[in-house]
């Protein structure tokens, strides 16, 4: 009872906190009617965030309802490898407990019988920890497992579904900082600037610049494996360096969402493969793209292409990477993502000149975990007031 009425003031309209900078996603009324296909008619919230600072369509936007009832009343949310003593994940715990009771892992399995009553959500924290059939066996009121990221290759989309609980991911707040990444990445080993700050910082200043050169992205032609927003993102960015962009996608894009980017379509990978200085992937990791650049498909790049990957480490072939590169059929890779992560110490990749390795840090800034966060409260909430769901995952 006192649960309903809490969530009959939770509004589902616009959800941003103006006195805190914060910028949450909210559900527009005219997606309301629209089921699970809402996600894609949402309202992308860092942009309205970025034109309409502090009000929606002319309202004022408010915070969401904070607490109206004490910690133990409001729903219960499981929190998955989040608990831990840093700081930055105690903010973010801090966000989710204004709308949850917060129950930790350690308290649910110190606790167990009135625990797993009161949980009704999951909120995993990026990709790592995985959700087993044991967990949601022994959480009889669970929902909603409220993922706060867009790849969601750790959870096991049938099992969890076949329990009745809903699946969210945060599609808008990953977005920008992941194709940041894609660009940091292709100019980091374009220019090769790891190995020029090695250079900077060593104790033998003796260098020539000659002897290590870089190549050039602007006008070079960037392929683009994957154009969902991640990918439109990067095409967007990449634009601003004159560069030819191609794309392959299962499905292609608007005829005015190519031109806005200058976008060209390959209905055949063979051909981006083929014509491309960089290839970037950034594709879900599903069964179907599961190394999908093998050794056939390094073999068609260009010997002087660069292989960015902003994905999942599984969509590329490691084994046949390490010799693609070992034997100079590309010029060099830049992965934020490897399988597994982070790869063992004597792992092939980590002794190759020509590569740059970063640890899965396409979400890792102050503000994209915290819009991740809010993103999935949103969406959890929603699942349990009965709302439309803003970004549901359904099992293939
Ligand atoms: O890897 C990051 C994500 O899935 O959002």
């Amino acid at each position: 009872m006192l649960r309903s009425k809490a969530f009959s003031l939770l509004k589902p309209i616009p959800l941003m906190s103006g006195q805190s900078n914060l910028a949450y996603k909210f559900i527009h009324p005219a997606i309301a009617s629209h089921g699970h296909c809402c996600h894609r008619r949402s309202v992308d919230y860092r942009q309205r965030y970025k034109t309409h600072p502090g009000s929606a369509g002319g309202r004022t936007i408010s915070a969401p309802q904070t607490k109206v009832m004490a910690e133990e009343e409001l729903p219960g949310v499981l929190i998955l490898d989040i608990g831990g003593a840093h700081g930055v994940l105690e903010n973010l715990a801090a966000l989710l407990k204004k709308h949850f009771h917060l129950i930790t892992m350690k308290e649910f399995l110190q606790n167990k019988k009135e625990m797993s009553k009161k949980i009704q959500s999951i909120f995993v924290f990026e990709c790592r920890p995985t959700i087993d059939r044991e967990l949601l066996e022994s959480l009889p009121n669970l929902k909603v497992i409220g993922n706060s990221g867009v790849g969601v290759d750790h959870l096991d989309l049938k099992m969890i579904s076949s329990f009745g609980v809903k699946v969210t991911n945060t599609p808008h707040a990953v977005a920008d900082p992941t194709a940041d990444i894609g660009m940091a990445l292709m100019l980091a080993s374009a220019r090769r600037l790891v190995e020029g700050c090695q250079i900077a910082l060593s104790p033998d200043t003796k260098y020539f610049a000659v002897d290590w050169l870089g190549v050039e992205v602007t006008r070079a032609t960037l392929g683009i494996i994957g154009m969902g927003s991640i990918g439109y993102r990067v095409a967007q960015r990449a634009r601003a360096f004159d560069m030819r962009i191609l794309y392959h996608n299962r499905n292609r894009r608007r005829k005015e969402e190519e031109e806005a980017v200058g976008a060209h379509y390959c209905e055949k990978m063979e051909d981006l493969l083929q014509q491309s200085d960089f290839v970037m992937v950034v594709v879900n990791l599903t069964p179907e793209t599961h190394k999908l650049i093998g050794k056939k498909e390094l073999g068609l790049m260009k010997p002087t292409a660069t292989l960015i990957n902003i994905s999942r480490g599984a969509v590329i072939d490691q084994d046949a990477l390490v010799e693609a590169l070992q034997n100079k059929r590309i010029r060099a890779a830049a992965l934020d993502v490897t399988y597994p992560e982070p790869l063992p110490r004597d792992h092939p990749l980590l002794k190759l000149s020509n590569i740059i390795i970063t640890p899965h840090i396409g979400t890792a800034t102050v503000q994209a975990i915290r819009m991740m966060t809010e993103e999935a409260i949103t969406n959890m909430l929603a699942v349990l007031n009965g709302q439309p769901i803003p970004s549901e995952v359904f099992p293939k």
